[in-house]
């Protein structure tokens, strides 16, 4: 009779497992999540609806199968079950499946009264589309970051109003947007003020440097010594008169910005040979020094000489030229680009006009006289002729007459020509006459060593008397 009791209760009881063991399925089956459970022999006992969706395979195959095994088989690519058995805690770890899919699964052990771990519950959620999402965001950024960097490099180009109709000038243009953020070096070729310096400011300015130095310096315009120790600086008591303390070189200073070696093509030949090694090893070492720095400015060089000449004279060094040659950039000169005169001359024009609070303008005639002139100090002296003429001209509207006249005043600048205009001391005179000369030879010769081939003195006595001046 006891017996019959106890098979009822247990009836029903057996009953009540099975109710809840449907309600388990049911929930396992519907979850959003994949719930697998399996046995302290890592063997799956159950698995969800969403079995062949994460794995790839089939509820059927995998209920029964070690979960090492299928590691090994490649359904998944490392067993969560195995780390749980190892750590004894919940753990959680991101798995990549057959089918392709990512899954962030957290095994959760349970343990029997021993302390022993029976089974283990693995609840998996499939992370592939969160993870697409991620990278599809990450893209997003990369393309926003591009876009930027381009829009950047066009509010350059617009700011310094480099429009250009020339095609040569809008491949260079296209060239320096393209190469703003590689480090290479390069090198800027034409006649003088055809804006080499102008575009190694735009080279500066559209690359991921601009915030970083922009140091330049003119090559031809320091005496050899002084330049040696400007670029690469000097330790202290170098020798006599240097800065007890030492001095940073250019190439310091800049740290990873740009150093534009202007004028390059005066380099004298045992600082050519200076910065070929500086070049090739990226180090320099300044005047006095046991141990070198590293160099991690780009560099840009310019010149208005003929470099290839230059090497056949033996004037420059072909190694160096090689070295500096990596991205050459010939700018043409205001000639060879006519079409673009007129852009300038608005440019230029509105410039002064602001400058000076003139609204002054050009006749059709004064464009056409402008655009038939040879330009030998190409956009520089264009640049000078447009804003004497905005300054001296009285009228309002600029002519052609009044164009001829400074023209005609420009082409008649080198005539050796000196008129006395009142009575002084021929001391005083002299001087007077002296810094006027040097002001001019400076204006247009710009190198010390240049002013001293035409005014015939010593390069250091040009140095000096600039220095006495104070031109
Ligand atoms: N595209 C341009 N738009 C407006 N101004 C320009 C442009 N290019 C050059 N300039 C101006 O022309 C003048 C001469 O330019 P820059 O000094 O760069 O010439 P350069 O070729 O370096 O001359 P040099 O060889 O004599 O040093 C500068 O005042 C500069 O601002």
């Amino acid at each position: 009779m006891e017996t019959l009791i106890d098979y009822n209760v247990l009836k029903e009881e057996l009953k009540d497992y099975e109710q809840l063991y449907n309600e388990i399925k049911i929930a396992i089956d519907t979850t959003f999540d994949q719930i697998t459970i399996v046995d302290r022999n890592a063997k799956i006992l159950c698995v969800g609806d969403l079995c062949e969706e994460s794995f790839g395979i089939s509820q059927s195959e995998i209920i029964g199968e070690d979960a090492n095994n299928l590691v090994k088989k490649g359904i998944f690519d490392k067993s969560i079950t195995a780390e749980v058995f190892e750590k004894r805690e919940k753990v959680t770890i991101i798995q990549k499946t057959a089918s392709n899919k990512k899954l962030l699964v957290t095994g959760i052990p349970i343990f029997n009264e021993k302390k022993e771990i029976v089974k283990v519950i693995n609840i998996s959620k499939d992370i592939t589309s969160i993870e697409q999402l991620k990278n599809q965001i990450e893209n997003t950024g990369e393309m926003m970051e591009w876009f930027r960097k381009e829009l950047l490099k066009r509010k350059v180009i617009q700011e310094k109003k480099i429009i250009t109709k020339n095609s040569t000038m809008q491949k260079i243009m296209e060239l320096i947007k393209r190469t703003a953020d590689v480090d290479s070096t390069v090198l800027l070729l034409g006649e003088t003020g055809v804006g080499k310096g102008f575009l190694a400011k735009t080279i500066h300015e559209m690359s991921n440097r601009k915030n970083k130095p922009f140091v330049t310096i003119n090559c031809g315009a320091i005496p050899e010594n002084l330049l040696e120790s400007e670029l690469f600086g000097y330790e202290e008591g170098a020798f006599t008169g240097a800065n007890k303390k030492g001095k940073k070189g250019l190439f310091e200073e800049a740290k990873d910005g740009i150093v534009f070696l202007d004028e390059i093509g005066e380099l004298s030949m045992k600082l050519q040979v200076k910065l070929l090694s500086v070049l090739q090893d990226r180090k320099a070492s300044r005047i006095g020094a046991l141990r070198p720095y590293e160099i991690k400015a780009r560099i840009i060089a310019a010149t208005n000489k003929d470099l290839k000449k230059a090497i056949t004279n033996g004037e420059f060094r072909q190694d160096l030229y090689y070295r500096l040659n990596i991205i050459p950039i010939n700018i043409p000169s205001l000639r060879e680009r006519i079409e673009d005169i007129p852009i300038l001359i608005n440019v230029f024009l509105k410039k002064n006009n602001e400058k000076y609070f003139f609204e002054k303008s050009l006749t059709q005639d004064a464009y056409k006289l402008l655009i038939s002139y040879k330009w030998l100090g190409n956009i520089r002296e264009l640049e000078n002729i447009i804003e004497r003429l905005v300054i001296t001209c009285g009228e309002d509207i600029i002519t052609s007459k009044q164009v001829l006249e400074i023209i005609h005043l420009e082409n008649n600048k080198n005539v050796n020509y000196i008129e006395a205009n009142t009575v002084i001391p021929l001391k005083e005179a002299t001087k007077e006459l002296e810094r006027q000369l040097l002001i001019k030879a400076k204006q247009e010769y710009k190198t010390t060593r240049k002013i001293a081939t035409v005014l015939k003195i010593n390069q250091s006595t040009v140095v000096r008397k600039l220095k006495e001046y104070n031109i």
